[in-house]
């Protein structure tokens, strides 16, 4: 992501279209193509246009207040910003202090020109003044500093919990949601310390700028006041801020909304090129392909052809901004920021006798109005920025709010009493089609089944069919778009989500692994319950125990480290490090270095400690704890060896007892041979159903398929 200055503007609603030649202005800047919004405020009207947005942000200042309250009550923070508050007032008086010493060293030059003495105690005393106004500047920005770094940490972590929290409690079709990941996205600000500080930052900057102004401006209308020329000085002074600003803020404003892309196929595949040779990932197959001498060729062909443009994206646009920067305006802008001298040229040339105290206030004045434009450009600026950060803490407070998809129900489905059910879950389709969000074709059709408690199902179907969906509608991941599902007879939109979650394990087809350690990835199988007895328990269900050995940490290794070791100039000799491998690819590529953190386990080993999690869920847990009476596993054997199917489903079997089991695979055999309820799905709806022995003597797909599978198995 760019890092310089984002866009103040918050999203707006709509679209932006790159092929909209009325509103988007398409340049080519090298290899890239540049689309940037056509704009009104690119057109310096400040202040109507503003005030739509002004009205914008206003409803987003109750939030305001609800983040100051919020960072008030946290450990010393009122303390902290009390002071935080005062030293900014201290510094935004400075410059007019300074102001105020310029001014009495003109007097004194006045008094030198009219009398021809010098009150040198005087003079001291301002030379004094204006030292130790340099230096204020230079303590108290240290001393905001010291004040700021506490506060920022707190302010941070306070708020990372916040998100953590909104965060943790969606669900999947709201976290999948375009607009919600949207909102989210703006909860974290580019500065790295979140909406919340980045405001604080605005408000204290913002106020101190008011302040530099009125007072800088109170003692420049003192002092110009008793000046001769004082009309004359105080309208070039405005002329030439206003000039100033204009021009530079023509540089400061980027387009609000623009996109960039290059349809440069050259340059893409030399990318793509260079990300092959740098990425660890691909070098077994360039070396057993002999491919590198080919590679350099290819990359040589094409860095040749695509020449001096192949550049990023942010190389190529500041290359044009400085070839811009040269244009006819720049010139005309020096030319009239030296029009204060040739006036006071002129009239010196005019009232000679005026030359010392002219010059004197000239100096004044410059170095006046120089202060005086940036200070007006950043009000101007933090404004802007101040409404979208207002917006941004909005969205910080609303993501609490986001309302998930899936409906809470409100009806209970706990054991009675607290007991362990002795059978297990009944299930029931009732007519269920279901469409994912993001789709309109249906993923499954007017499908309509019974599970009877404790009986073992198997959902069979080639891929894409639909099973797993089955899976995720009865977890309630999604609701059905039409029709009803039952559990124990009940509607599962009825019942409380997380008792009906309690009594449900499901291990998925695309289960992940957390990147945490092997205990707490089989330990939140079921986190309440899990010791480290049981956590061993459920490794030797799920058959994970020898590979766990073998790891060098044990179940303390993280397959997957979510914290980077960094390390710059290794001798290469250094193999690993903290008892990882050294990738010596990233180490060049930069100074100090993110390094390899994963170690890597087959997909058939990956699956036992998924299995494990699941064990752990429901499994282990016979007591009353979880009261799990409903076991749903997507093709859990998927990348299993023969054996270790084998040994999986007799240790699920032996392990189940009453409770009602439902499988999604694509392989017959074992598991099929010993179902109540087999359910054949094909292209989103239910095909066949009954037991094996009932749809061979179908005949029908199923028995086409077992036949096959059969016959492969037995030729
Ligand atoms: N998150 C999703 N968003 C949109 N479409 C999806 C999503 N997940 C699955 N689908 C689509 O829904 C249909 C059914 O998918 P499902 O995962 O239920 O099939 P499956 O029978 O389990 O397949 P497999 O054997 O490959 O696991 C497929 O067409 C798939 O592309």
């Amino acid at each position: 992501m760019h890092k310089g200055r984002r866009s103040r503007r918050p999203a707006g609603k709509g679209t932006f279209n790159p092929d909209d030649t009325t509103k988007v202005k398409h340049s080519k800047l090298g290899v890239w193509e540049l689309y940037e919004e056509i704009s009104n405020s690119q057109t310096f009207v400040p202040v109507p246009s503003k005030f739509k947005e002004y009205r914008e942000y206003a409803d987003g200042l109750p939030y305001i207040w609800r983040m100051l309250k919020d960072i008030l009550i946290l450990q010393d923070c009122h303390l902290l910003l009390v002071l935080y508050a005062a030293v900014t007032a201290l510094s935004a008086l400075v410059p007019a202090v300074s102001l105020w010493f310029s001014a009495q060293l003109l007097t004194i030059v006045q008094v030198a020109v009219d009398t021809r003495t010098v009150d040198k105690r005087f003079l001291f005393r301002i030379a004094g003044g204006r030292i130790a106004c340099v230096l204020a500047v230079r303590v108290l920005a240290h001393l905001q500093q010291i004040i700021a770094t506490p506060l920022q940490t707190r302010v941070k972590r306070f708020y990372s919990l916040h998100i953590f929290h909104a965060l943790a409690r969606l669900d999947l079709p709201t976290y999948e949601d375009t607009s919600v990941q949207r909102q989210i996205e703006a909860s974290y600000s580019r500065s790295g310390y979140g909406p919340a500080w980045d405001a604080v930052k605005t408000v204290a900057t913002l106020g101190s700028t008011v302040m530099q102004i009125v007072s800088q401006l109170t003692v420049l209308v003192a002092v110009l006041r008793e000046q001769p020329e004082g009309p004359l000085l105080t309208s070039i002074a405005v002329v030439q801020t206003t000039i100033e600003y204009l021009s530079l803020r023509r540089y400061i404003v980027p387009p609000t909304i623009w996109a960039a892309t290059t349809k440069n196929s050259d340059y893409v595949r030399m990318e793509g090129l260079k990300r092959l040779v740098n990425n660890n990932e691909h070098r077994k197959e360039i070396v057993a392909g002999n491919l590198g001498e080919y590679l350099t060729e290819q990359y040589r062909r094409l860095s040749r052809k695509v020449g001096d443009y192949a550049m990023d994206f942010w190389e190529t646009k500041r290359l044009y901004e400085t070839r811009d920067s040269l244009k006819l305006t720049t010139f005309l802008h020096a030319i009239v920021s030296e029009l204060p001298l040739i006036a006071f040229s002129l009239r010196a040339v005019q009232y000679p006798a005026s030359i010392p105290i002219s010059l004197a206030s000239l100096n004044l004045l410059r170095e006046t109005v120089q202060g005086f434009t940036y200070t007006l450009l950043n009000l101007l600026d933090q404004t802007d920025s101040f409404g979208a950060q207002i917006s941004d803490i909005k969205k910080l407070y609303e993501i609490e709010n986001i309302p998930n998809q899936v409906a809470d129900g409100t009806e209970p489905f706990v054991a009675e009493d607290d007991k362990v059910p002795d059978t297990g879950i009944s299930v029931e389709f009732r007519n269920v089609s279901f469409k994912y969000p993001s789709s309109d074709k249906f993923a499954l059709r007017d499908v309509s089944f019974t599970i009877r408690p404790g009986q073992l199902c198997v959902i069979v179907g080639s891929n894409g069919s639909g099973k797993s969906t089955i899976l995720k509608l009865i977890a309630r991941l999604y609701d059905p778009t039409e029709g009803s599902i039952f559990v124990d007879g009940r509607d599962i939109r009825t019942l409380r989500l997380a008792d009906l979650r309690q009594r449900i394990s499901v291990l998925f087809q695309d289960y992940t692994h957390f990147p945490l350690s092997i205990k707490d990835n089989i330990a939140l199988g079921n986190p309440e319950f899990a010791n480290d007895d049981r956590i061993m328990e459920a490794a030797r269900l799920g058959g994970a125990v020898d590979i766990i050995k073998e790891l060098p940490e044990g179940m303390d290794t993280y397959l997957n480290r979510p914290v980077r070791d960094y390390y710059a100039a290794m001798p290469e000799g250094t193999k690993t490090l903290f008892g990882r491998n050294v990738d010596y690819a990233r180490v060049r590529g930069a100074g100090g270095m993110k390094a390899q953190n994963t170690t890597s386990l087959s997909g058939g080993q990956m699956q036992r400690l998924a299995v494990s999690r699941t064990f752990m869920r429901s499994i282990v847990s016979k007591s009353s704890e979880a009261g799990v009476g409903l076991l749903l596993f997507d093709e859990p054997s998927a990348s299993l060896d023969p054996a270790a199917e084998h040994d999986l489903f007799e240790r699920l079997r032996q392990l189940r007892g009453q409770k009602t089991m439902l499988f999604s695979s694509h392989r017959f055999g074992n598991l099929t041979r010993h179902a109540d309820l087999l359910l054949y799905i094909n292209n989103s709806v239910v095909e066949e159903s009954g037991t094996h022995e009932e749809l061979l003597k179908k005949d029908g797909q199923y028995a086409h398929i077992w036949r096959l599978q059969a016959q492969a198995f037995l030729s």
